[in-house]
């Protein structure tokens, strides 16, 4: 690796209710092949060795934490965090302050999403590891994209040539991007990811392919997916 900063530290937001997948426990905390989906995250990026601390923001009322062995693990911190996501990113980041200088980078990566690939968070490293901003793992849209009215009918079919689905990891300079949120959300931009911020700040990120198995567990037949995907990888 050719980096000339040579710390890269971790947030990861896990402060979410999961609404969308209408279940009583946070999905963060449902069990995902015999482990939590956390653990199952945390592990990925464990495993990473360029990784130097994870901050892990958690509900303030989260009660389930200590429970997990990820908890007595010297490499992870947690911070209480924030009623939006961006707000959990920017208190891990915050909390990260005494670590991290502004040169240095830091990946951002959802509890969320377990089936991301150690391997490709590496590669995403290592490829992004000169870039004067950073990027995010992405894939190219595979359906046609149909816009749609407020009754739900097509008026539009999208040219998808040019559109990406974002994923995480999303990784940039610390400075850059605790500027960037920080302005965003003092200015009351909707922040779904990292980019977003740093994109609204006058910044190009760049993408890093992915793949479509890095999914998100957003509604219950998510967690269905994840299992077959961990199976078919030998999780
Ligand atoms: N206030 C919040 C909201 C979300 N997240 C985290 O951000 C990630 C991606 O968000 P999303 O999938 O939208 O999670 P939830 O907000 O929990 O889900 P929902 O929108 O269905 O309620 C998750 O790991 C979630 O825990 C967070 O740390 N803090
Ligand atoms: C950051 C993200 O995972 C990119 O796909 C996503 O935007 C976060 O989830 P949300 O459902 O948009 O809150």
């Amino acid at each position: 690796m050719t980096a000339t900063p040579s710390h890269f530290w971790a947030v990861v937001p896990a402060a979410g209710i999961g609404s969308r997948m209408q279940t009583e426990t946070p999905k963060q905390y449902l069990n995902l092949a015999g482990k939590t989906v956390l653990s199952r995250s945390l592990g990925k990026l464990l495993a990473v060795p360029f990784i130097e601390r994870i901050m892990v923001a958690l509900s303030p009322n989260d009660a389930v934490w200590p429970s997990l062995p990820e908890a007595s693990e010297s490499r992870i911190s947690t911070v209480a965090g924030g009623s939006e996501r961006a707000d959990s990113v920017l208190a891990a980041l915050k909390a990260l302050d005494s670590y991290a200088a502004p040169d240095d980078w830091v990946l951002v990566h959802d509890a969320a999403r377990p089936c991301v690939q150690s391997a490709a968070i590496s590669r995403m490293l290592i490829t992004l590891a000169d870039h004067p901003v950073g990027g995010i793992m992405a894939t190219p849209i595979a359906d046609t994209v149909k816009q749609v009215d407020a009754e739900q009918g097509i008026a539009a079919t999208l040219d998808r040539s040019r559109l990406w689905a974002a994923q995480t990891p999303q990784l940039f300079r610390y400075g850059l991007l605790v500027a960037a949120l920080e302005k965003a959300l003092d200015a009351g931009v909707t922040v779904t990811d990292e980019a977003s911020a740093v994109e609204w700040a006058g910044h190009t990120p760049k993408l890093f392919s992915g793949s479509r198995t890095n999914l998100k567990i957003t509604v219950p037949e998510d967690l269905h997916l994840a299992e077959l995907i961990l199976a078919a990888e030998g999780e």
